[in-house]
C-alpha cells in the first residue's frame, strides 16, 4: 500500500500533548444526548420531579454511572440509561440539557457535532414527538449562540431497535430536515433486533433523499453489518468495531480482507469508532487492542467519537488522547480522523468543505506550526 495520507503532512511526527489535543478542532459524529448529562443536572432535575437516584451527589452518581456501564454487557451498560432519560421528560430539562451539551463539547474544542436520542423515550408524561424535537433545537441553538459560534450542531434522531416506532421515527426526522435534523439512527440492544426489521423506514428515507446511521457491529458481529448496509442502505455505521472479523493477518504480517470488509472499504463507509464504549462493553480489551489501530492502518474511513460521555467519563479528548498513548498517533493522524468524521458528516457538501478548509485545516496547521 502506498503512503498514508498522514504522512504527507509537516509535522507528521510529533506527538502531541493532552493540551494541544484538547485544543485541535474535533468533529464528532457519534454522541448520545442522554448519553452526556452532567450529573449535576441529573441530581437537580432528579429532585425537581421527585425521581430516586442510585447516588445523592454529583460525583458518586457521576462514579456510578461509569461503574455500572463497565460490566462487560451491552444490555447491562444500556440500563444505565433509566435513570438519565427519566430526568428529560419535559421541555425545559430537556432544553437544559441540549444546551450543556452544546457547551461542553464546545469547551472541549469540538467544531463540529452530530448529537442523537430517541424522541419516542422523552414522551412519557405527554410531550409530543415534535415538542421533544422542538425542545432540544432550542437548547442546541441557545449552546451554539453562547459558544459564539464556535460550533455547529445538527441532531440525528434515533428510533429504538427493539420498538416498532421507526417509521414515525423516520418521519419525524424528514419534517425537520431544515430545521436542526440532519439524519437517523436505530439504537438498542443488537442481538435478536436486527437492522431489517426497520426496513420501510430505512426505504421512506432512501425515496426522501435523507441520510441514516445503524448502530451494528458492536455487540453482534458481521451479520449485523451486513445487513445494516446491503439490506438497509446504512450511509455509515455505528460502531462497525467487528468488521476487524472479516480481515485476517497471516503469519507474514500480510492482511487479507473478506468481501464484506473491501466493500466497507472500498466503497468508503464510515465507522463511527467509540473506543471507551466498546471496551466497556466488552467489544475491545483496551485502546492498545483496539480495532481502531488495525483498521487505521488499514485506511478504512475510520472516525473517532465519544459515544456516552457520562457512562464512559469521557470526552473528545480524552477519546484521541488515548489513540495517541496507545498508537502514538501524530497531530496529523489526529486530523486524517477529523477530516475524515467531517468528509462523513450528514451536512450538505459545502458546509463540510468550509469547515474542513477554514476551520480544521487552518486550526491543526496552528498546532503543527508551533512544533
Ligand atoms: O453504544 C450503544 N449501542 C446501542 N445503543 C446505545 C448505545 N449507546 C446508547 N444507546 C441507546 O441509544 C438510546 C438513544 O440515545 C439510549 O437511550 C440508549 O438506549
Ligand atoms: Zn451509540
Amino acid at each position: 500500500m502506498g503512503p498514508h495520507p498522514r504522512d504527507w503532512l509537516d509535522g507528521s511526527v510529533t506527538t502531541p500533548s493532552r493540551y494541544q489535543v484538547h485544543r485541535a478542532p474535533k468533529v464528532l459524529l457519534h454522541d448520545h444526548l442522554d448519553g452526556g448529562l452532567r450529573p449535576q443536572t441529573i441530581v437537580e432535575l432528579a429532585a425537581e420531579i421527585g425521581h430516586e437516584l442510585p447516588a445523592a451527589d454529583a460525583e458518586s452518581l457521576g462514579r456510578w454511572f461509569r461503574e455500572s456501564a463497565d460490566s462487560g454487557s451491552l444490555v447491562r451498560y444500556l440500563e444505565t440509561f433509566d435513570h438519565t432519560v427519566a430526568v428529560m421528560q419535559n421541555g425545559p430539562a430537556i432544553t437544559r440539557i441540549a444546551r450543556e451539551c452544546v457547551e461542553d463539547l464546545a469547551a472541549d474544542g469540538v467544531v463540529y457535532a452530530e448529537v442523537r436520542y430517541a424522541p419516542e423515550q422523552h414522551v412519557t408524561n405527554g410531550l409530543t414527538l415534535d415538542e421533544v424535537v422542538g425542545a432540544v433545537q432550542e437548547g442546541f441553538d441557545a449552546g451554539v449562540a453562547a459558544s459564539g459560534g464556535r460550533i455547529v450542531v445538527r441532531q440525528l434522531l434515533t428510533a429504538m431497535r427493539h420498538q416498532a416506532r421507526s417509521m414515525e421515527i423516520a418521519e419525524l426526522a424528514i419534517a425537520w430536515r431544515d430545521r436542526g435534523v440532519a439524519g437517523f439512527d436505530i439504537a438498542g440492544a443488537e442481538a435478536g433486533f436486527p437492522p431489517t426489521r426497520h426496513l420501510d423506514a430505512f426505504e421512506y428515507l432512501q425515496r426522501e433523499n435523507s441520510h441514516f446511521t445503524i448502530h451494528a457491529g458492536e455487540a453482534f458481529g458481521l451479520p449485523s453489518i451486513w445487513e445494516a448496509i446491503q439490506w438497509c442502505g446504512a450511509d455509515r455505521l455505528g460502531h462497525g468495531v467487528r468488521i476487524i472479523d472479516d480481515v485476517t493477518v497471516h503469519e507474514d504480517g500480510s492482511v487479507e480482507l473478506g468481501r464484506l470488509a473491501a466493500y466497507v472499504r472500498d466503497m468508503r463507509i464510515p465507522l463511527e469508532m467509540c473506543p471507551s464504549s466498546n471496551i466497556q462493553t466488552g467489544a475491545a480489551e483496551s485502546f492498545a487492542e483496539h480495532p481502531i489501530g488495525l483498521l487505521t492502518k488499514l485506511r478504512f474511513r475510520v472516525t473517532v467519537n465519544t459515544d456516552n460521555r457520562l457512562m464512559s467519563g469521557t470526552s473528545m479528548t480524552r477519546e484521541m488522547f488515548g489513540l495517541v498513548e496507545a498508537f502514538d498517533y501524530t497531530l496529523a493522524d489526529l486530523r486524517w480522523f477529523t477530516i475524515n468524521a467531517m468528509k462523513s458528516a450528514f451536512l450538505p457538501f459545502d458546509e463540510r468543505l468550509a469547515i474542513i478548509d477554514e476551520v480544521v485545516k487552518p486550526g491543526y496547521a496552528r498546532l503543527i506550526d508551533e512544533g
